[in-house]
């Protein structure tokens, strides 16, 4: 338990909130940014809430002995007292229902439902296997991102989810991680027993599953869990021939999917969890279809679905598919991820491949660390502003800063009002051809002044 005593959530809670520490000042000994507090269980500097769980977590991990429960953070701060709960001491009180808000609130952490789980505060705190928790830590995850914070408790609970959260912000370990624990479990309890499969996640395009899987390995490292890639480009006969000799997980793409089920007898039977990842694309017109084959192919499964943009029909139709569905927001879904900087240019067609040598040989001349800088160039507009959002989104993971340079012409008029109005919500420059575009409605620049109806006017 983390006393911190504080009147409007000032403290730092994630370490990304605290400032980089100035020569001679005391550094973090978890993050190395400004040592802000002292950790009164080990005297060492810490910048937030976050590092301080880290720090107690992996020495609890470290000596095998859960640590005693701290007393008192120093913190100089008011009135309210906050008390965060750690479940490693599960005789400490979990948080009061207005606490949890204000973590929530505190986070950009939004639910929808009923009976919904507590947000946790550390991996070491929700009963995952000590392996997960250690190969997570290896990975670097030394705590859960705000989205795994609330997702993993809920997912742990066998609850059917729909989460939105801002790209780059860790969803794919917010259901791998669940998935990992589950299929841990029933493997220890059933190891004699052949099994199918046990979870599927669904994506998109074959790149993404090759990274869902990668994970996957890395995060079930030393677990009893094997995972299956259903991709197409691969030989399928391999792919049948991974999942009879038994896997835990099979991620794959809906068309490749459906090959396999129809023409070959994969037991299913088995899988409790089904994962959509990029639910929005997998359930418009050219996927629909065949996800929806999939998941009639299953008996009830704990459904899981995920994007950083979920529209209202999306909503509609998952609530009439599921019951008791948790809805989990984070952040400020359906908007580019807010640590990505927008820059658009207004390059004529033919000119586009001129204008992109300029910039590389300006981004090349000046040494930058291009390993360092996140940069997307998006040489066309996609055909709509949600693949715009995952694009950019691809400039900025975890929240670290990332610059996206976007070349728009008359041919994309058809985005010119959504686009304006993404810009002008971000804050970024808008070209002024866009902005004096007939296609760009005052609207979307928020110029548009309705003359107010006064008393007078009627007078
Ligand atoms: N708890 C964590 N701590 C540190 N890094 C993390 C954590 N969770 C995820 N990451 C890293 O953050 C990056 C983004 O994670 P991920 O790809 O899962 O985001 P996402 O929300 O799925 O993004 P997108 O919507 O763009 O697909 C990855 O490099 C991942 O390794």
């Amino acid at each position: 338990m983390i006393f911190v005593t504080l009147t409007d959530l000032r403290v730092k809670e994630r370490c990304f909130e605290q400032r980089e520490a100035l020569p001679g000042e005391p550094r973090c000994v978890i993050c190395g940014r400004y040592g802000e507090y002292i950790c009164d269980q080990t005297d060492d500097d810490i910048c937030s809430v976050e590092c301080k769980t880290a720090l107690l977590a992996r020495i609890a991990a470290e000596t095998k002995i859960p640590v005693k429960a701290p007393a008192r953070v120093k913190v100089p701060f008011g009135d309210e007292s906050f008390c965060v709960r750690d479940n490693n001491f599960p005789d400490i009180p979990s948080l009061h229902a207005s606490q949890i808000a204000s973590l929530r609130n505190k986070l950009d952490i939004c639910v929808k439902g009923e009976a919904i789980p507590d947000p946790i505060m550390c991996f070491s705190s929700c009963g995952l296997p000590e392996k997960l928790v250690h190969n997570l830590d290896a990975a670097g995850y030394t705590m859960p991102t705000p989205v795994q914070m609330q997702v993993i408790p809920a997912s742990i609970s066998n609850r059917s989810l729909l989460v939105s959260a801002d790209t780059g912000s860790g969803k794919t370990a917010s259901f791998l991680v669940p998935i990992i624990a589950h299929c841990s479990r029933r493997e220890l309890q059933q190891s004699e027993s052949k099994r199918g499969p046990l979870a599927i996640v669904l994506a998109p395009t074959r790149e993404l599953c090759l990274q869902v899987e990668d994970q996957a390995k890395v995060l079930g490292k030393g677990l009893p869990f094997k995972t299956a890639l259903v991709v197409g480009g691969d030989p399928l006969a391999q792919q049948i021939y991974r999942i009879e000799n038994g896997v835990e997980l099979i991620v794959g793409t809906p068309g490749r999917l459906i090959d396999l089920l129809m023409k070959h007898n994969v037991d299913l039977t088995d899988v409790s969890v089904f994962v959509l990842d990029e639910v929005d694309c997998l359930l418009e017109r050219g996927f629909r279809d065949q996800a929806m084959q999939i998941f009639r192919a299953l008996s009830c499964p704990q459904v899981m679905m995920f994007s950083a943009t979920i529209h209202p029909e999306i909503e509609k139709l998952s609530n009439s598919l599921l019951n008791n569905m948790i809805h989990i927001s984070c952040g400020n879904p359906g908007k580019p991820n807010k640590s990505v900087r927008q820059v658009v240019i207004w390059v004529e067609s033919k000119q586009k491949k001129q204008k992109i040598f300029e910039i590389i040989k300006r981004v090349l001349g000046r040494g930058m660390d291009l390993v360092k800088v996140h940069q997307v160039i998006l040489f066309d507009m996609p055909n709509s502003i949600d693949e715009y959002i995952h694009q950019v989104g691809r400039a900025s993971r975890m929240g670290k800063e990332g610059v996206a340079i976007v070349f728009v012409n008359e041919e994309d008029r058809k985005l010119f009002g959504e686009l304006a109005q993404v810009l002008k919500t971000a804050g970024a420059p808008i070209p002024r051809e866009l902005s004096n575009s007939k296609f760009t409605s005052s609207v979307s620049l928020g110029t548009d002044r309705k003359r107010k109806l006064s008393s007078r006017a009627h007078s």
